[in-house]
């Protein structure tokens, strides 16, 4: 299968405090890859870098495409002024705005776009709302549909169940699976048994990172990893590692 992006021997640090260590790592189509840690491992820092928000210390990164500009990012935390008057559906469709020209305008095409994807995701009922009127998981919908509107070859999405409200969880997995049919996904969570009965593969983030290519992992291997996680489990997860009796 196609590499679309490639990670080489790359190295992060913050105030010459070192987060990430000779990072390697290779992204290819369809790929869904899910990246877990403990708090503080880099797993942020590591999507900064692979959207290209953060330049490598030192490393290589090699694009597919040439640049970042097939890449959808949902951050963690999205910081919008909600008293900034604009609506929906323009908040969606901002994300064309790196693939116009300066001061270009939406085509009809682009709002169909912007609407069926709308639709799909369950907010066209809201597209004229300002931003400011919506709930927090309303709002990550609307991130998540600015993010896939310019049909990114890669998404990333940084901790999605912290936001996004219960009802959305469920689905917002099975929009993730029908989307990996034409993208690869990264994403990162701390829901380990959620994310395992969903990714195909799994990088440990923790200063290093280790990569397993399967979504089946075991406490052990964790340890291995250098991963200090706790493997929580619930509804149909392939495998489960139950914590000794004493
Ligand atoms: N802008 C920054 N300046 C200085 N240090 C930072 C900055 N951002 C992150 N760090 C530090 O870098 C380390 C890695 O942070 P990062 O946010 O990448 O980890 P994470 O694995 O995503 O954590 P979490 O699971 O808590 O979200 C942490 O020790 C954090 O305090």
């Amino acid at each position: 299968m196609n590499t679309l992006l490639e990670l080489k021997s790359v190295n992060y640090a913050y105030d010459h405090k070192i987060v990430l260590r000779d990072v390697n790592l290779k992204i290819r189509e369809n790929d869904f890859l899910g990246i877990i840690g403990p708090n503080g491992g880099g797993k942020t820092t590591l999507l900064k870098i692979v959207v290209g928000l953060l330049k490598p210390m030192s490393g290589e990164i090699i694009a597919r495409d040439g640049d970042n500009s097939r890449i959808g990012y949902l951050p963690q935390i999205n910081q919008i002024d909600k008293k900034f008057p604009i609506s929906v559906l323009d908040v969606v469709l901002s994300g064309l705005m790196s693939h116009k020209k300066l001061f270009g305008r939406y085509t009809l095409q682009n709002r169909e776009k912007a609407e069926a994807l709308m639709s799909r995701i369950g907010i066209e009922h809201l597209k004229n709302k300002n931003i400011g009127e919506l709930s927090g998981g309303q709002l990550q919908r609307v991130f998540l549909c600015r993010a896939i509107v310019t049909d990114p070859h890669l998404l990333i999405l940084d901790e999605p169940d912290t936001y996004v409200d219960q009802n959305f969880e469920g689905e917002l997995y099975e929009i993730l699976d029908q989307l990996n049919k034409q993208m690869a996904i990264i994403i990162v969570s701390h829901d380990v048994g959620t994310i395992f009965s969903h990714v195909k593969t799994i990088a440990c983030v923790n200063k290093t990172l280790c990569y397993h290519d399967s979504n089946i992992i075991s406490s052990e291997q964790l340890k291995a990893y250098n991963c200090p996680i706790d493997l929580i489990t619930h509804g149909e997860v392939p495998h489960r590692v139950l914590k000794h009796h004493h």
